[in-house]
């Protein structure tokens, strides 16, 4: 198989990891189920095991028609293609091997959606990001995550356990969700991250609103940055 590198095709080749996924990720008869990534579906049919529900969607055309002829006989499974971020189907519990160049994108779009808890799979330098309090490693990823979730983390997943193997290794999280953030305060985060060595003062002042705050984006709190996205956002 030809592997697709812009869809971050490393695909688990571990059983023993594969179950601990799914066993972490509890699930139960009364859950829905969102797979992002099929890949070969080593977790799919683990993922059907108790749920009500699999929705399973992998970007890659041919690799969502291979499972679907796979798993034909998995009455709970819906295997579909395409972009998985463009889903508005609901689900309780979120599982995904992340294609790692899409983590942020992962992160922005879990955060815009209501759900229990997921089971996700991150490059480790992504998830040093997401847990960074220090304001130089802190990215607004870091912030839009801490206010979205509760976030542990379960395991370290070397590189060998993927074929073909990736250069990095790899975390597996646990993320519970918190809060649900709406598309305009995420846009706003990531812009006031664009202008971190702004003081708090002469950010609003872009935005036509006053502020005698002298403190920069860096020395801001994660609390006191999503207040400001707030009242930048306030009519
Ligand atoms: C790291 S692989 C994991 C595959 C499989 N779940 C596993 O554990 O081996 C990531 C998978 O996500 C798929 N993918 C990449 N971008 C996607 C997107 N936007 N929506 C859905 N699937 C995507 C890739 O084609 C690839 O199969």
């Amino acid at each position: 198989m030809i592997k697709r590198k812009r869809f971050g095709q490393h695909f688990l080749n571990s059983n023993s990891i594969s179950q601990s996924i799914v066993s972490e990720a509890k699930i139960t008869k009364n859950d829905v189920v969102f797979e992002l990534g099929t890949g070969l579906g080593i977790l799919t049919p683990l993922l059907c095991e108790n749920a009500s529900k699999v929705i399973s969607v992998d970007v890659d055309e041919q690799l969502t028609k291979n499972a679907q002829s796979k798993f034909s006989n998995i009455e709970n499974l819906v295997l579909k293609s395409g972009d998985g971020f463009k889903s508005k189907e609901p689900f309780t519990i979120f599982v995904s091997n992340l294609p790692y160049s899409k983590s942020k994108e992962a992160i922005e779009w879990l955060a815009q959606s209501s759900f229990s808890h997921g089971v996700i799979m991150v490059q480790k330098e992504f998830a040093e990001k997401l847990f960074a309090k220090s304001s130089k490693k802190r990215k607004a990823v870091s912030v839009i995550a801490d206010y979205s979730f509760e976030i542990k983390i379960l395991s370290n997943v070397g590189k060998n356990n993927f074929s073909p193997p990736p250069k990095v290794d790899s975390v597996i999280l646990k993320i519970v969700k918190k809060n649900v953030m709406s598309k305009d305060l995420i846009h706003t985060i990531n812009k006031i991250f664009s202008y971190r060595r702004k003081t708090v003062k002469n950010i609003l002042k872009q935005f036509n609103k006053e502020s005698e705050i002298d403190k920069r984006v860096d020395d801001l709190s994660g609390d006191e940055i999503i207040n400001l996205a707030n009242q930048i956002l306030k009519k």
